[in-house]
């Protein structure tokens, strides 16, 4: 019998706080980051047949849909780890995005988190959290984080996970840029400028964020959201100085470049306040398009997780501050 299509939703993430230590001898960078999972997502729909992958909604025009995408890379992987011929493994995945193409909010890692949880279940390989996150870190540095959601605390270079308590649901306005940027090419400028000591280290140590985060209240969030790759984005893009503070003049609490930009996420006081900020800076011609989102949410999850005829995983625990 054919297994049922199997149909994921993923959620986009911004990092609250984001500290760029030193290059490792990998190449990447040692991070101490604060993720937050937010209610832009993308959802992933694997069945058996014909391997192809498709891409529909914002942006997938400029998604691969060959071997170049992440969550073909994913089937690879989970192929490979359950004994499949990863050329040949017998599946079709469907993206429908909705988390921005290369905006900094992870849309590829989301994917690729997406379908390594649903290939377990359309596979039935019940293989448990710990190994899925194995996986995920291999795929990238942020996938592990959309296999997880809620809020946690990222370190090494953004894989290794710990689960943080978040008081409070935050209310987000996100602004979308009209071009992206690749990730490499950011932290090549932030190494770039610090090398002419102009990259500065803005995002000072974790402790307050977490303390913040169990207070539960967004201002004093607010005072703390910090990334030091904001100041690479912003040289890279100068437009960007214009939205964050278009943001502010709006009537958010503070705002930020999240992850590596081009979005800007703006941090507001509540659900009303978010829809005012969003419809004052849509109007100040300063991005693309604005988006209004809610966070933390899961992480990756069956789309109709109510149904009962599922699963659900185990939670991972919440730990304070
Ligand atoms: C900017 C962030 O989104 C913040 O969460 C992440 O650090 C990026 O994570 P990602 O897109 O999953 O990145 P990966 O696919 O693992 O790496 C892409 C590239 O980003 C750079 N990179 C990424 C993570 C890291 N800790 N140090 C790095 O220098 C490297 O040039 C790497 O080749
Ligand atoms: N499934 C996918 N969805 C989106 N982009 C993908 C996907 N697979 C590969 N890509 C490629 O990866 C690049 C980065 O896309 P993505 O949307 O993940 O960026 P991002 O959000 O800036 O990533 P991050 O925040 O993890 O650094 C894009 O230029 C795109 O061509």
């Amino acid at each position: 019998m054919v297994p049922t299509p199997i149909t994921v939703r993923v959620p986009a993430k911004v990092n609250l706080h984001l500290a760029v230590g030193d290059t490792r001898a990998d190449g990447y960078h040692e991070l101490a980051t604060v993720f937050q999972a937010l209610s832009l997502t993308d959802e992933v729909t694997v069945r058996s047949g014909e391997p192809g992958i498709d891409v529909h909604g914002e942006g997938a025009d400029s998604v691969p849909t060959g071997s170049g995408n992440l969550a073909w890379k994913a089937v690879r992987v989970l192929a490979e780890r359950c004994g499949r011929d990863p050329d040949a493994p017998g599946v079709q995945v469907s993206i429908h995005k909705g988390i921005p193409v290369a905006g900094g909010m992870a849309g590829g890692s989301a994917d690729a988190a997406a379908t390594l949880f649903a290939l377990n279940a359309l596979w039935r390989l019940e293989l448990g959290r710990d190994e899925l996150a194995d996986l995920a870190g291999r795929l990238g540095s942020d996938v592990p984080f959309a296999l997880q959601g809620g809020t946690a605390l990222g370190t090494g270079r953004g894989e290794r996970l710990v689960p943080v308590l978040a008081r409070h649901t935050y209310h987000w306005v996100i602004a979308l840029d009209r071009h992206g940027l690749e990730t490499p090419d950011v932290y090549r400028e932030l190494d770039r400028l610090r090398q002419s000591s102009a990259g500065g280290n803005g995002a000072d140590g974790v402790e307050p964020v977490l303390e913040a985060l169990a207070s539960g209240d967004p201002r004093e969030l607010a005072l703390l959201l910090g990334n030091d790759l904001q100041a690479a984005a912003v040289s890279l893009r100068p437009g960007l100085r214009r939205t964050l503070r278009a943001g502010v003049e709006a009537g958010a609490l503070a705002g930020v470049v999240s992850g590596s930009g081009p979005t800007c996420a703006f941090l507001c006081e509540d659900a009303d306040s978010a829809v005012r900020v969003a419809a004052e800076l849509s109007g100040a011609g300063v991005c693309r398009t604005v988006r209004v989102a809610q966070g933390p949410v899961h992480g990756a999850r069956f789309a109709g997780e109510d149904r009962t005829d599922r699963p659900t995983p185990p939670t991972p625990p919440q730990v304070h501050a």
